[in-house]
């Protein structure tokens, strides 16, 4: 395989020099001003991952105000897709600035909300005739899935599944399973909310597809009802869960019953949309077709878009007026989407995807031959994830997974963690990262294991 390595101006982002480069200890001394003014003016809640403060970023890094260049290996959680200031994208959007910034869509419409939606009911799986409808945030997209599956149906009920996340507004909280931090002290959640059991091949005993989708429409049935049941909505692979990739023929399985039964199947791709697992979207690795499919993140190159495309008979159940918001689709992100596929289509981003996720699956199974700790790698494309375990009990070993992610962080590379038992770390690079500063970022990684 050749190494690709693009050079930062080709496709994502400022000229910036594509290196880890550590000039103080990290954070640095304008980065610690930062995080003590945060400590003074923002709310406690709002956490962060690495104590920096960007300056500037692109390619594969992040630049903070102290001179350090640090490995990307998060996208702002799977947001920069096409790399920080995509040159297509700060293109896009300055030529907008510069003719307007808001008019509000369900007041005076305008060509870049509509030119969106046509691309979205273009790339997103099925042939069948579709509408969008787009809005700021991944969590307010799934919100109204439910809103317009529930009205489509006349049904109420919602399935989501053990270890999902969905966001963090009230019925998006109820739809995510994990507690802390989401959402601990902030209920009560919205009712007609059940939970089904997932196919977590890693840890459910090797079910095969087929019978974790079994043992989950028997529950859904017993539990719920069809008859009473408005959509259930699942992550194709789930992101903050743990990048849990569900066997083979579980998801298949679900969309069969759920057509077969008058229940909206939702795809949540908010994590996994738009290139990230070496598709467009990753319901196409099982080659199921949602219903509905919601997207953020990856959409708009790190301006806040989501959407919700569906078939057309159950986008357009919901009455004139009933779906919208001050800010949905706004000009400027909708200028930004446009110019973020076209880089996905132009500049190979799907393929790319495919060759990151070769490098990390190889590279991380061969630290797993040497590291039992290492109990699982998966994942697909430029999605992919270790899961840290007790070799003699496989029990979840968050504490190695924080050293392991601490000492990535202050060695100048930047991973997230995610999963249930905060035992998952992830891999997320943009997919204008090169081959060198991915393997640079894997090896630190690596070094943080041995030295834990
Ligand atoms: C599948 C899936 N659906 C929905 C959402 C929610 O998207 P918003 O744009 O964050 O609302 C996400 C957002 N995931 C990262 C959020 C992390 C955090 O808030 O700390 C997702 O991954």
């Amino acid at each position: 395989m050749t190494i690709v390595e693009p050079t930062a101006t080709t496709v994502g982002g400022p000229a910036l020099p594509q290196e880890r480069r550590l000039v103080t200890s990290i954070p640095g001394p304008r980065s610690q001003e930062l995080i003590a003014r945060k400590a003074q003016a923002v709310a406690k809640g709002v956490g962060h991952t690495i104590p920096v403060s960007v300056v500037a970023a692109g390619g594969g890094v992040i630049v903070d105000a102290d001179g350090n260049s640090i490995i990307d290996l998060g996208s702002g959680i799977a947001v920069t897709g096409v790399g920080n200031s995509n040159p297509r994208v700060v293109d896009a959007v300055k030529a907008q600035l510069d003719a307007f910034t808001h008019t509000c869509f369900t007041v005076a419409p305008y060509d870049g909300y509509v030119a969106v939606a046509e691309k979205l009911n273009e790339l997103t799986p099925g042939g069948h005739e579709k509408r969008s409808a787009l809005f700021n945030s991944g969590a307010e997209a799934v919100e109204n899935a439910i809103k317009v599956a529930r009205h489509h149906t006349k049904k109420m009920a919602v399935v989501a599944f053990d270890h999902a996340y969905h966001g963090r507004t009230n019925l998006t909280m109820g739809l995510t399973a994990k507690n802390i931090p989401y959402k601990n002290g902030f209920g009560p959640f919205a009712p007609e909310v059940y939970r089904a059991p997932l196919s977590y091949p890693f840890r459910d005993g090797g079910l095969s597809g087929a019978e974790a989708a079994a043992r989950a429409i028997t529950q859904i049935e017993k539990q719920v009802g069809a008859e009473n049941l408005a959509a259930i909505i699942i992550e194709p692979i789930q992101g903050e869960g743990g990048f849990i990739v569900p066997a083979p023929g579980f998801l298949p399985a679900l969309v069969a019953w759920a057509n077969a039964n008058d229940v909206v199947f939702i795809a949540d791709e908010v994590q996994t949309g738009f290139a990230r697992t070496g598709a467009w979207f990753a319901s196409e690795h099982e080659d199921i077709v949602p219903d509905i499919i919601v997207t953020a993140k990856g959409i708009a190159g790190g301006l806040p878009l989501s959407a919700v495309t569906g078939r057309a008979e159950i986008m357009d159940s919901a009455m004139a007026g009933g779906l919208g918001g001050t800010y949905a689709g706004s000009p400027l992100a909708c200028a930004a989407a446009l110019a973020a596929i076209e880089s996905y289509e132009e500049d190979g981003l799907i393929e790319r995807a495919k060759e990151i996720g070769s490098v990390l699956i190889g590279r991380l199974n061969a630290l797993r031959t040497a590291d039992p700790r290492i109990g699982d790698v998966r994942g697909r494309g430029a999605m992919v994830a270790v899961e840290l375990v007790d070799p003699a009990t496989g029990a979840p070993d968050a504490a190695l997974t924080a050293k392991v992610a601490a000492h990535a962080h202050a060695n100048g590379v930047l991973v997230l963690t995610c999963g249930t038992y905060g035992n998952v770390i992830r891999f997320l690079p943009p997919l204008t990262i090169g081959d060198e500063l991915l393997i640079e970022g894997l090896e630190v990684v690596a070094e943080g294991l041995r030295n834990a």
